[in-house]
């Protein structure tokens, strides 16, 4: 019920005193991770990319600074990341991170998924739209979270008050750069798909994100294919002079040079691969890159947990399935088969732990 307090309306509110929170260390979070599915990522649950497909080399994930950033209880406490933001800030002066307890690896291991940014560019016409929704079908599908920021949707509500001059499309895409690193901070796969035809722009927003979390996919459709869809009308106008600064027509497109995928249609006459076949394209590419990821967390947990537990020591060892290469230490690499892997997938955790350290000694 409302209180009314000389006259005016008070909402009802709760006041309680926290108790001092306790941060538990990050392996151990670790262990509320679904193992068995780990185990079949691991196993190989990825299809490889193909066709038209160019892998950039799996990276490893680098924390982001904020989340490697060190949690204090004094509040004064500045992260050197919070000092160096704050000296970037344009207009906003005297601000600081706050840092959330329940952070991104929290909320991926909630959702069972990797959160990334799924940049889609191209020219109008090249298809972003079509493959944004049937990507998002396929994911959700398969039990992922995804999400749409769509650059003509976008333009109806965060970005309504900019043009398509070549400064309001760069604030557009760096607004919706940031929205969309928000949405994979919160663990979900997030699908941009606007032109965002200058390189600098889209590697600004490239540049939020931890290495590996943006993947770039370009829709490279000719232009006389683009025009001849014209779903919209738009380039028979922007061709008639009534649309001024069309991509493509008197507005530049700037092709990425280097990025993750590149689906490629030829011309008028070729056959283009549906939506779906697109969609599965990019979705192999991201099984890819999970397997890589979740192995090397895997390895990360086992190692940390009986290392901690009973001291072993473990001999470096083959696993090249999961090392992310030269800057991988050399203490997690684990001479543990992927057999042993069996057990974590049929039988409880601990046990597992037991029987793995028997087998050792
Ligand atoms: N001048 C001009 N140039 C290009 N496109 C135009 C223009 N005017 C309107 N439209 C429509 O706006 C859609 C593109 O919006 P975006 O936000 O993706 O553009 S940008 O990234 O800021 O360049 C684009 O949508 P898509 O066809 O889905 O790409 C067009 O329908
Ligand atoms: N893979 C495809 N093959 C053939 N036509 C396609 C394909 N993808 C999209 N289209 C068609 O092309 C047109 C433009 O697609 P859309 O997704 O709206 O492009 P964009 O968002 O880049 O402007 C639509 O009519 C759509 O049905």
């Amino acid at each position: 019920m409302v209180a009314v307090q000389g006259g005016a309306q008070v909402r009802p509110s709760i006041s309680t005193t926290l108790p001092d929170v306790e941060f538990v260390p990050s392996l151990k979070r670790l262990g509320f991770v679904n193992v068995s599915r780990f185990y079949s990522v691991l196993r190989g649950g990825g299809g490889g990319g193909s066709g038209s497909v160019r892998l950039r080399s799996l990276q490893p994930i680098k924390a982001m600074e904020d989340s490697t950033a060190s949690v204090v209880n004094d509040s004064a406490a500045i992260s050197c990341k919070s000092i160096r933001q704050m000296s970037k800030m344009e207009k906003s002066t005297n601000i600081m991170w706050h840092k959330s307890s329940v952070d991104k690896l929290d909320r991926e291991q909630l959702l069972q998924q990797k959160g990334c940014v799924i940049w889609i560019t191209g020219l109008s016409g090249s298809g972003k739209s079509t493959l944004a929704c049937s990507l998002s079908r396929s994911l959700h599908s398969r039990g992922k979270l995804a999400y749409i920021l769509d650059g003509d949707n976008c333009r109806h509500g965060l970005n309504r008050n900019l043009s398509f001059k070549a400064e309001d499309r760069a604030e557009n895409i760096r607004r919706i750069g940031e929205v969309a690193k928000l949405f994979a901070d919160a663990g979900v796969i997030c699908i941009a798909s606007l032109i965002s035809p200058y390189r600098k722009d889209r590697d600004a927003c490239r540049s939020l994100l931890p290495e590996g979390d943006f993947v770039e996919v370009f829709m490279d459709v000719p232009l006389e294919v683009c025009e001849a869809r014209d779903p919209k009308g738009l380039y028979k106008l922007a061709r008639a002079g009534k649309i001024k600064g069309f991509t493509g027509i008197d507005d530049p497109y700037e092709p990425p040079l280097n990025c993750e995928i590149v689906l490629r249609q030829k011309g008028k006459n070729s056959t283009s691969p549906t939506p779906c076949d697109l969609a599965e394209i990019v979705i192999s590419y991201l099984d890819e890159k999970e397997r890589f990821l979740h192995g090397k967390e895997l390895i990360r947990w086992l190692h940390g947990l009986i290392s901690g537990w009973v001291g072993v020591k473990f001999v470096s060892g083959n696993s090249s399935q999961v090392s992310d290469g030269a800057n991988e230490e050399k203490s997690d690499h684990l001479s543990l088969e992927y057999s042993c892997m069996y057990f974590l997938e049929t039988i409880h955790i601990p046990s597992t732990i037991v029987i793995i350290i028997v087998c050792l000694k």
